[in-house]
């Protein structure tokens, strides 16, 4: 393998630091980099990796040094080591093209794991420019080509090379678990594995053991000791959907993981390190939550470093079109059979609704069009919609009209029953006779979220 070089850069006053971070990669015999000292950047320069040394005062200094750097050498890859830079501090050096960052004081282990990320990076992904970036997430089944879309889009390389939290929003259904899945297999971590947990569909009283595992005994039902999903994503990425349900025990535990990268499964005096990446989604602002006392501000700021805020898709009506061909081409596929196409008006009222379950409510309706369309066009009759009420002259086939009571009937079940239980997803579900994954499985279905029904106990009708 050839031996990469890394020049050690000090931007601003203070040495100390650029020193620090050049004697922990001196001291790394196994970092396999040739490391070197540049204190001022003075005279050309040549490498392929640059570690470079930001203070907050000094962030105008460092932009400055970053596009000189950029322009001599345009393939290196730059990590910053910085000092009191807050999130949006850190978002600007991305968005210029630092690869990643650590922030000060940090472990010795830390600095060596992020430079050989880098270098790892560099030698398996010579040159990944945006429209590579735009194709990979096309063949991870991001689509859309709306300019809001491509915007958040275009933020994936940078994203994906960081090691650092993201913290994803966006209204329900709008994209945000397939988003996450495609910033881990644009990243280096992508040979790893990838483990997603819905925090809203495990009970508050398992979420611990179920992220950091637990002993034997740890509690009443723990028959058998459990390693815990963090533990299985060694290596990889974490994605916490729904992260707002994370109950405050789990929180602290979370927040300490984030910052010591060190836990403590449940009941064990042990304490365990893990090299995971957390991706955070979550269709509620976290920042209101923080105000309102129910979401640590300090684990906020560690998951915001990077924000990405998907569009919902009434404000990229544009890509309506290009979505459902694709859920139509997809589902004509798994069925073995001829791909309809939608008519003109079929378009217009896709495209005039506002679709409040976003792009999961548009496949949704897709779906159902294509189980039913028999011809070789899909018609503006054929695509059911909430706001539509058949008519006197529109009789419905008796499956269309079946299949629409049977999805009014669970909505009503499922809000009857959330509303019993005053929200306890797991009350409910044992109600239902049903177990609480497949209960919650219909909750999203029909955009049903659990915080409505709290502390509600009206009598039913
Ligand atoms: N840009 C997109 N291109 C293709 N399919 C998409 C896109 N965005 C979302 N989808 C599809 O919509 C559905 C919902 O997506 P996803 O689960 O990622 O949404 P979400 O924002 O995480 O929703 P929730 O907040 O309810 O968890 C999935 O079937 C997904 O494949």
């Amino acid at each position: 393998m050839e031996t990469l070089t890394c020049g050690v850069v000090e931007v601003g006053e203070h040495e100390a630091l650029a020193r620090h971070a050049y004697d922990v990669l001196c001291a790394q015999a196994t970092l396999g980099i040739n490391v070197f000292w540049q204190p001022q950047l003075a005279g050309p320069m040549l490498c392929d990796l640059v570690v470079l040394t930001v203070e907050s005062e000094a962030l105008a200094l460092a932009m400055m040094t970053i596009a000189q750097l950029r322009s001599a050498m345009p393939a290196c890859n730059i990590v910053a080591v910085c000092a009191d830079l807050g999130s949006e501090q850190i978002a600007a050096l991305l968005g210029v093209g630092v690869f990643d960052f650590v922030s000060s004081p940090y472990p010795d282990t830390e600095l060596c794991t992020r430079v050989q990320r880098a270098a790892g990076f560099l030698l398996a992904h010579p040159s990944l420019d945006e429209s590579a970036v735009i194709n990979v997430a096309r063949a991870h089944q991001l689509i859309g080509s709306s300019a809001s879309f491509v915007k958040q889009l275009s933020a994936l390389p940078i994203v994906a090379n960081c090691d650092a939290s993201v913290l994803i929003l966006g209204e329900t259904g709008t994209g945000k678990e397939v988003f996450a899945r495609a910033v881990h297999y644009l990243s280096p971590r992508a040979s790893r594995p990838l483990v997603a947990v819905n925090c809203g569909a495990i009970p508050t009283e398992l979420m611990e053991s179920e992220l950091f595992g637990c002993t034997r005994g740890a509690y009443t039902s723990a028959h058998a000791a459990r390693s815990g999903l963090v533990r299985e994503a060694e290596g990889g990425t974490l994605l916490l959907d729904e992260i707002d349900s994370l109950p405050l025990g789990a929180q602290t535990k979370l927040l300490r993981f984030l910052q010591e990268k060190e836990y403590r499964p449940v009941g064990s005096c042990t304490t365990c390190r893990a090299d995971v990446r957390v991706i955070a989604a979550s269709n509620h602002q976290i920042a209101t939550m923080v105000e309102r006392g129910v979401f640590r501000s300090d684990l906020y700021f560690r998951l915001n470093v990077l924000n990405l805020t998907l569009p919902a898709l009434r404000e990229r009506r544009d890509d309506i079109p290009e979505l459902a061909r694709h859920f139509i081409e997809n589902d004509c596929h798994q069925r073995h059979r001829a791909m309809p196409s939608l008519t003109v008006r079929a378009l217009r009222k896709l495209a005039s609704y506002d679709w409040p379950g976003n792009v999961r409510e548009l496949h949704n309706v897709i779906e159902r069009a294509v189980l039913f369309c028999q011809g070789a066009f899909i018609g503006a009759d054929d695509l059911q919609l909430p706001c539509d009420r058949p008519d006197d002259d529109n009789v419905e086939s008796f499956r269309v009209a079946k299949a629409r009571m049977v999805e009014a009937f669970e909505k009503t079940y499922i809000e009857r029953l959330l509303i019993l239980n005053a929200g306890n997803i797991t009350h409910a579900a044992l109600d239902a006779k049903k177990n609480r994954r497949a209960f919650f499985a219909l909750m999203r279905k029909h955009d049903i979220a659990p915080e409505r029904f709290r502390g509600r106990s009206e009598i039913l009708p």
